[in-house]
């Protein structure tokens, strides 16, 4: 095994699993399907202020984590985060991975990282937080990871990565490395680009999309944006992408997309990081987004009337 800690936001949801336990739900479709068992697990709990405080006060760095997996929204990810990451990535050849939706987070943490310390990760895992204390395995799926500048075999020696990989199998995840990254997280960022926003502003399930016929026209336009500008960025997509998108809409049917959760929970979307960085590697380019365009501001106009209130 491995020496886990958990970091949290807050010290009321620390205290919380540290008094309560972490509740763990397996969904239909989970690793643990079985028997739906509810798990209670108890691990050692650290607030964001907790941890940051105690990496800077270690002395040896031997004492810090070998890695931090990074499982925040794109919304979390600021200079301060960063910085603290910075700290606590002290310890030669550790590593942090990066689970985020969207694009633009890495440029950000590596003006603290050294890229050699970053991990980009893809996952199609499912997982929803019904309560501070209680998490659902929504659905089985694969987790990517890599980094288009190493190359794959120095991943794949990296002493690390191979004993990563092993726990995440152990625990039932299936962990495979990629030798273009880049183009995986372009498949999901096309796949979220397009589902996402349309979900959220229609206020409808992800089943629904490509049944109703015009969103069904909008959902293409938006796609052949997104391919239009991955082409002209020469990134490489999934030959059978759009029938993927498809197939996702189809697997999740009952599903909330996560920005429509943010949105009826009046929470900011990851709007900046999905469309909005479709929209920023597209500026300097010939490819113009039209649709993409609309779709950020009408969701940025939702959010600011939460920021207003
Ligand atoms: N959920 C899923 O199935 C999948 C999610 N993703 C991506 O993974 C990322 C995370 O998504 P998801 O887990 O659903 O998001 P959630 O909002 O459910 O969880 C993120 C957690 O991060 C916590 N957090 C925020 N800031 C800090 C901090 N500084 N220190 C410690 N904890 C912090 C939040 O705490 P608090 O609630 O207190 O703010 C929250 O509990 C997103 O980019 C998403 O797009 C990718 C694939 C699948
Ligand atoms: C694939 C999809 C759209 C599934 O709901 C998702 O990743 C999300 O909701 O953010």
């Amino acid at each position: 095994g491995a020496n886990v800690e958990l970091v949290t936001r807050t010290i009321g949801q620390a205290q919380l699993i540290r008094e309560q336990g972490l509740l763990f739900t397996a969904g239909a479709e989970s690793v643990n399907n079985s028997n739906k068992d509810i798990f209670k697990v108890t691990p050692v709990v650290l607030c964001f202020e907790e941890a940051a405080a105690s990496a800077e006060a270690v002395k040896e760095t031997a004492e810090l984590p070998d890695m931090i997996l990074l499982m925040l929204k794109q919304t979390s990810i600021t200079e301060e985060l960063a910085a603290a990451m910075k700290v606590q990535l002290r310890k030669p050849g550790s590593k942090l991975v990066c689970f985020q939706n969207g694009i633009g987070h890495i440029e950000l943490l590596q003006r603290y990282i050294p890229q050699e310390q970053l991990l980009v990760a893809v996952t199609t895992e499912g997982a929803l937080k019904h309560s501070p204390h209680h998490v659902e395995h929504t659905g089985r799926g694969m987790t990517w990871i890599g980094d288009d500048k190493s190359g794959i075999q120095a991943i794949n020696d990296n002493t690390l990565v191979k004993k990563f990989k092993k726990l995440m199998f152990d625990a039932g995840f299936t962990v495979n490395l990629s030798n273009n990254i880049t183009s995986k997280v372009w498949n999901k960022l096309l796949i979220n680009a397009v589902i996402n926003p349309i979900t959220a502003i229609l206020q409808v399930r992800n089943g629904l999309l490509p049944e109703l016929p015009a969103s069904y026209v909008l959902m293409r336009t938006l796609f052949d944006e997104g391919v239009m500008l991955a082409d002209e960025l020469d990134i490489e997509l999934a030959p059978d992408l759009w029938e993927q998108l498809l197939d996702v809409c189809r697997r999740t049917a009952n599903n909330q997309s996560s920005m429509l959760q943010d949105v009826l929970s009046k929470r900011q979307t990851e709007n900046d990081a999905i469309t909005g960085g479709l929209l920023a590697r597209a500026r300097g380019t010939e490819v113009v987004m039209p649709t993409h365009n609309t779709m950020y501001h009408l969701l940025r106009s939702i959010e600011q009337q939460w920021e207003t209130i």
